[in-house]
This record gives structure tokens, sequence and C-alpha cells, in this order.
């Protein structure tokens, strides 16, 4: 952790040290500043040049030193100013040799040079709000007296990263190269020297500013209310940009402080940041999985894959065709009728050119000269040059098993084959082949090409290597991978069932869709149950409680309304699929839409009369449910789920559950995931709560207290980094 020094001629090539991503520790940053007070007073330096080692010029401030926030983020950014303004000031042109990420701290340090030479790929923001905090050395100050006021707006209080090419435009950098960056710096810094440094200093420059400025900052404000659900750290962004315009140079910086200061003195702000730290690591976390077995991360490598084949162009298949060939990754698209492989084609295609034209507007064209090619066929035999084989035909047990039966005895023998399926037995349809270890579930989400989730469902007999070479894809695609046990409908839609239900049962008891919905939302989710139910299609879970005897044709004749095998029952959503409103798809469904799959949700008259006429019919009393009862309601039974599937060692950890919320489940990510939310809540709470909503509904089998939470309550409820060890891993061979 330190900073060096190297000549070249009369250029000081200052190289930050802090692997692996060059992060700005407090060491490192006084590492820094001695390093550059030297070089200020060495006669021999004419200019100087700051980079990172290891083609990484820094990922910010060290966030693994944040634990106790507040003292020590907040002492952090009073040093990294001192380093910036110190740079700035110099008399010798200092020059940020950027390669890799220049972000938060990384970013603003950058700022604090009078010129920054970027690679090409390099990638740059200001992402600290998406740690909960906000650039608190400068860059609210600096990036709008670079930038210009609205594009510092929108980098800031979203934490956007911009490419190279993007960054040049936006007049961020000074230039770019595709060679040798430092080499690049010097020959840069070689030709400033003795250049007047006046200009370059940002905290002397005035901002130009539209004349609109009060209008500007308000809309911001409720736009990211909005997309941001309540987070605070996005509304005083918008603050210290105002202070920047409003204010000196030097009075901003002190403006600055004192709101980052509030952060670290407001409860909620604190906790909010706390858990966006906890989510960003989270996601490292899960990548390190562990199988009950003992199997690991670190016990098997990835096999590379060059080939991969597709089975299906429905909407899921085509989505994961676009991300496999966004990869680099040549693609086999089979189909096993004509015309719905002409239509995939054409989907395909259509996507492909929209994320071209996306790339290029973000400055991505240079690296994304190709992506992998698409073969399109009806020939399942061309399956045999696969390396791995995603199928993704409809959810249907006969047919998938089919399918593998053909797919164990066409490709290759060291072929994986993986069902993206969102909750059919593994296990059941690995067994049909010859080659169960390489069978493993991958749960894409919709649209698969977006949804950064991947759930990899590992089968009693997936092999390590198979489970290390579906995350290792993952990764490549982009996405992140949770390694789930095999258990009906995995982790994240066995934990949806509960919380569907309650919201429902809500209904039968006198709430409106909008009124929870409103609550849910308002809590942070990006849908309310209801809005997401219309838009995945109420039709989707009809079909599969028909298939399993709940309702339809298959029900055994005398089962009561409202109750299956002494258990409550809401037949709410069956009959409004009866009557053909399946969601946004039909134009109807707990709302109405302006058309059929219109996407804006407005309530629904009819949904209240029908409520009203069935509460009515079954002599139900309406009772009065505040927001607050709604949401424990809803989210209690969520969360009691997930330490059911900790216990049975479907999830491994805390973590995994938090990230599959957090990305496939549109889970607020400054409320850190489920199970974080629980821990802050506090698990005595979530636990008397939960016997209670038991003891009062003894019919509602989802509400019964899990023998996991029971067990840490009663264990003085253990912070959430330890619950992991309450879990049956700890007996495994790891
Ligand atoms: C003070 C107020 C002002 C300033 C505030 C800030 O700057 S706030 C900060 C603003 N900065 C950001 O928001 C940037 C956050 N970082 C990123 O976005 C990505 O990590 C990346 C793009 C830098 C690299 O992606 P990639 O897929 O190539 O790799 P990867 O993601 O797997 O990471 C590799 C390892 O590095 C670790 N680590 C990473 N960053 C930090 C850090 N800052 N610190 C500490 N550690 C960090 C990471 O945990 C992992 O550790 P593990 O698991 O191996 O023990």
């Amino acid at each position: 952790m330190s900073a060096s020094k190297e000549t070249e001629g009369a250029v000081a090539v200052i190289t930050i040290r802090n692997p692996p991503v060059n992060a700005l520790s407090q060491q490192a940053v006084e590492s820094i500043l001695k390093v550059l007070k030297e070089v200020q007073f060495d006669p021999a330096v004419k200019a100087i040049v700051i980079c990172g080692e290891n083609g990484k010029f820094s990922a910010g401030a060290d966030i693994r030193t944040f634990e106790n926030i507040g003292q020590k983020s907040d002492s952090l950014s009073h040093f990294l100013e001192d380093v910036n303004s110190m740079a700035e000031k110099s008399e010798k042109p200092v020059i940020a040799a950027i390669e890799g990420v220049a972000l938060g701290g990384g970013l603003e340090l950058a700022l604090g040079c009078h010129y920054r030479v970027a690679h090409v790929k390099a990638r740059l923001g200001l992402t600290e709000v998406l740690l909960g905090i906000f650039p608190g050395a400068g860059g609210t100050q600096r990036l709008p007296r670079l930038i210009g006021l609205l594009p510092a707006l929108e980098m800031i209080t979203t934490g956007k990263i911009v490419f190279a090419p993007v960054a040049l435009k936006l007049g961020l950098i000074d230039s770019v190269t595709e060679d040798n960056t430092i080499k690049a710096a010097i020959h840069f810094a070689q030709n400033v020297i003795g250049k007047p440094l006046e200009s370059r200093r940002l905290c002397t420059k005035p901002i130009q500013c539209p004349p609109n400025m009060e209008t500007i900052f308000n809309d911001s404000k409720i736009k990211l209310k909005k997309l941001f659900h309540g987070a605070i750290s996005h509304q005083l962004c918008v603050e210290a940009i105002r202070a920047a315009v409003q204010l000196p140079f030097a009075e901003g910086i002190l403006k600055e402080r004192e709101l980052l200061f509030s952060i670290f003195n407001s409860e909620q702000a604190r906790d909010q940041a706390k858990a966006r730290q906890y989510a960003f690591f989270a996601e490292r976390r899960v990548t390190k999985w562990t199988t009950p077995s003992g199997a690991n991360w670190k016990s098997a490598s990835p096999h590379p894959i060059g080939v991969a084949a597709v089975i299906g162009l429905g909407t899921m298949g085509r989505g994961i065709v676009v991300c496999l060939a966004k990869a680099q990754i040549q693609v086999i698209a089979v189909e096993q009728d004509g015309k719905q492989l002409e239509m995939g084609r054409k989907a395909v295609t259509k996507i492909l050119e929209r994320e071209t034209l996306t790339m290029q507007q973000r400055g991505l064209a240079l690296m994304s000269d190709s992506f992998g090619s698409i073969t399109f066929t009806l020939d399942f035999n061309s399956l045999k040059n696969a390396d791995l084989v995603i199928e993704a035909v409809y959810e249907n047990m006969a047919l998938k098993k089919e399918i593998f039966k053909q797919l164990s005895s066409i490709c290759m023998p060291e072929a994986f084959l993986c069902t993206n399926t969102s909750g059919l037995n593994i296990d059941e349809i690995a067994s049909v082949t010859g080659r169960p270890h390489l069978v493993i579930g991958t749960h894409f989400f919709s649209p698969a090409h977006i949804m950064k989730l991947l759930e990899v469902v590992r089968g009693y007999h997936s092999s390590p290597t198979t489970i290390s070479t579906v995350i290792n894809l993952s990764k490549v695609l982009g996405k992140i991978g949770v390694v789930v046990g095999n258990c009906p409908s995995f982790v994240g839609n066995r934990m949806m069932g509960p919380y569907l239900h309650q919201a429902i049962f809500l209904l039968e008891d006198g709430c409106y869709p909008e009124e929870v919905d409103k609550v849910l939302e308002e809590f942070g989710l990006a849908m309310g149950p209801f809005r997401m139910s219309d838009l995945v299609g109420l039709d989707v879970g009809w079909r599969s409680r028909m298939e399993s005897g709940l309702t339809g044709p298959k029900l055994l004749p005398g089962a009561l309304v409202r109750q299956r095998e002494g258990k409550r029952y809401s037949p709410l959503p069956d009959i409004l699929c009866e009557k053909g409103r399946f969601g946004q798809k039909t134009g109807r469904g707990w709302y109405q839409y302006e058309t059929v799959g219109g996407r804006n949700a407005v309530p629904d008259p009819w949904v209240q009369n029908f409520l009203h006429d069935y509460r009515k019919a079954h002599t139900i009393k309406q009772k009065p449910t505040s927001q607050n009862e709604i949401l424990e309601w809803c989210l209690y039974p969520l969360i009691n789920e997930g330490f059911n599937v900790l216990e049975e060692e479907i999830a491994s950890g805390p973590e995994d559950i938090d990230v599959i919320y957090n990305n496939g489940y549109g889970w607020p990510r400054h409320m850190g995931g489920p199970m974080f939310y629980a821990s802050m809540v506090g698990l005595p709470k979530v636990l008397t709560k939960l016997e209670v909503f038991y003891e009062n509904n003894p019919d509602i089998p989802s509400l019964k207290p899990s023998g996991l939470l029971k067990k840490l309550v009663k264990q003085g409820s253990p912070p959430l980094k330890e619950w992991r060890s309450q879990l049956g891993y700890q007996n495994s061979k790891l």
C-alpha cells in the first residue's frame, strides 16, 4: 500500500500501489501526498504523471475501511482533498494517466490534476452515490466546472460510468490513447512543460450555468426520488452541486464536507450507506460459492466456452442468444419450427441492432466491432459442435426430458447441458442423460439480455467444474451468477410465493391493489406485487395452479372455495384469469391498461366492484390496515422463507439471497436485500411479528417462524456476517 516515484527525464511518474484495484486507503493517500510533496521540491522535475499499478488508475476510496462508516470515510475525504488541492496548486503540470478505472475518489484525484490522458478502454465515474455517500473530495465542485452543470449533475447523481471516448467528448479528459497510457501521458507532459497552468486549475474556473437553474435542481430531485425510491445520498448530491453553482470554490468545498458529514450524522442515511456497501461486497462474496457437499470456487477450474447453443427462440431464448453474442461467443440457435426460427432471427437481429446503437452512443464502437457469430438452424445435429447448450423451451417437464435425452446422444461427451427453468426439478431432467454431472440449471431473468441475475441451480450430481464453468460464463456475460440448490422455484421465486399470497389475502380483507402496491413501492421495491403480477402475466401462475389441481378441472370436487387441504387459499387471481384478465398482455388484470400490452397501470373500478362483491358474497368484514401492517404482513413472510431457504441449504448465505433480490426482484439496494433488511429491523421484532401473525392465522403455514430465525434470536441475534456459521455448511468438508 504505497505510492512510488520514478523519473523519465524531467517527468516524475508517481505510481499508486494498492492491489487489486489501487483503492485509496488512508495509508495510500498519505503516501501519494508525501511523494507529491517531494517532487514539488525536486528542481530536476518539471512535470508529474500520476498513474496506478497493474493497469488500473484507482477504484476510489478503500471501501473496506468504511466499516465504521463515519469517522473513516469522512477523514479520508479530507486527506484526499488535500492531495487533490496540492496537485491542482502545483506549479508543475500534473497529468493523470488513466488506465482501467478511475472511479469515485480515483476520478476526484484525476480532477485535481491539470490534465487527464486515458486509455480508450478506461472507465470513469463518480460512483460514490451508489455506495450511499457522495463525492466528498472536491468531486461535486470540480466536475461541473470541467464538463458543465447538466452532464455533471447526471454523472454525480446517478453514479454513471463513461468510457474514455465519451469522456473525451464531454471534456472530462484531454486525450485518448490506444497505446501505452503511461508513455502517452509522459509524452503529453513533456509537451506542456512551461505552459501556463491557471486555466487548468478547476478551482479557478467559473461554471457555465443555464438561466433556469432552480427548476433544473428541483426537477432533478423529483426524478431521483422516483428513480432511487427515497435514497438520501442522491438528493444530497444535488445540494452539493447547487453549492458549486452558488458559492466560491473554497466555500463550496466546505459545504460539500458539511453535507457528507450529514450522512454520518443521520441514522437513516447511514443505514442506507451501510446497506449499499454491504450489497457491493455481497456481490463479490457470491462469486466465492460453496455447496453443502464441500465443493467450492477453489475446488474447480472453469472450462472456457467458445461455442454455445440455445434451444428455443421464445422470449427467453432470444435474450440468451443476444447476451452470448454480445460476449463474443459463437452461438448456434436451434428451433424446431421454421416459422418460429424466422421470428426468432428477426427479433434477435432487432435487439442486436438496438444494442449496437446504444454501444455506439456509449462510445464502445471501437471495442464491439464484432458480436459472436450466430447460426440459426432447425438442425438438432448442429449441437454436436457446442461446448455448452442452454435449453430454453417453455416450462414443461416432459418436453425438457425429451430434449435432454436427445442432447445426451448428440452433444460432445464433455459438453455442459443447461436448462433455463424457473422452478423445475434439475435432477429429474438430468436423470434422462448419461452425464448428470454436466447438467445444471441456469435460471435467466427476463429480459435476459438486460437483467443481471442468473440463478445457477446445482443438481445433486452437478460437478464442481460444471458449477464453476457456468459461474464463469455468467461473469463473461456481464451477469452475477448465484449458486442455489434444487428445490421447487429455487430461491427467488420460492420467497416470492408467500409474499404474493399475503398481498392477495390483503385484497380479501379490504385493501385494493393500488393501495398495497403504493406501500411497497414507497418502501422502495421497483414494483408492487400487483403491478408485477400484471407484468409477468397472471396466466403463468394460473396454469401452474391448474396443473397441480389447486383450481380448474383437476380440482377435487367438494373443495372449499377459500381453502385447500386445510390451508387458506384465495381464488381471486383464478377468477380474474377465468375472466380473461391476464394483466398487461390482455390490457386488463389487477389494473386496466390503455391498450393490450400497455404499461401504464390505472386503478380499475371493475376490480374495486368485483372485490366489494366478493367480500360480500363470502361475508368477509373489511379490516382497516395501516401502511406499516401492509409492509410487515407482506415482507416478513418473504424474509421468513429466506430463513427456511438458508436452513435447508438451498442458499449458502444471506448475501446470496440479497444479491438475488437486489438484482432480480427490484429490491431497493439502499435496503441491502431482504435478509440485510431483517438484520436492520432486528430479528426479535421480525420473529415476534411472525409469531403473532401465525397465532392469528394458523391456516397460513408460511407464517410459521423458521427454525433458523428462532435459533438466531435465541443466540442473541448475531450480526448477519455470522449467520453463515450457524448453517449446516460449517459441518461440510470446507
Ligand atoms: C471518501 C469520500 C470520497 C470517495 C469515495 C469513494 O471513492 S467510494 C468508492 C467508489 N468506487 C467505486 O464505487 C468502485 C467500486 N469497484 C468497482 O466498481 C469494481 O470493483 C471495479 C470496476 C473497480 C473492478 O471490477 P472487477 O469486476 O474487475 O473486480 P471486483 O469488483 O471483483 O473487485 C476486485 C476486488 O477489489 C475489491 N474492490 C473493488 N473496489 C474497491 C474499493 N473501492 N475499495 C476496496 N476494495 C475494492 C473488491 O471487493 C474485490 O475484492 P475481493 O472480492 O477480490 O476480495
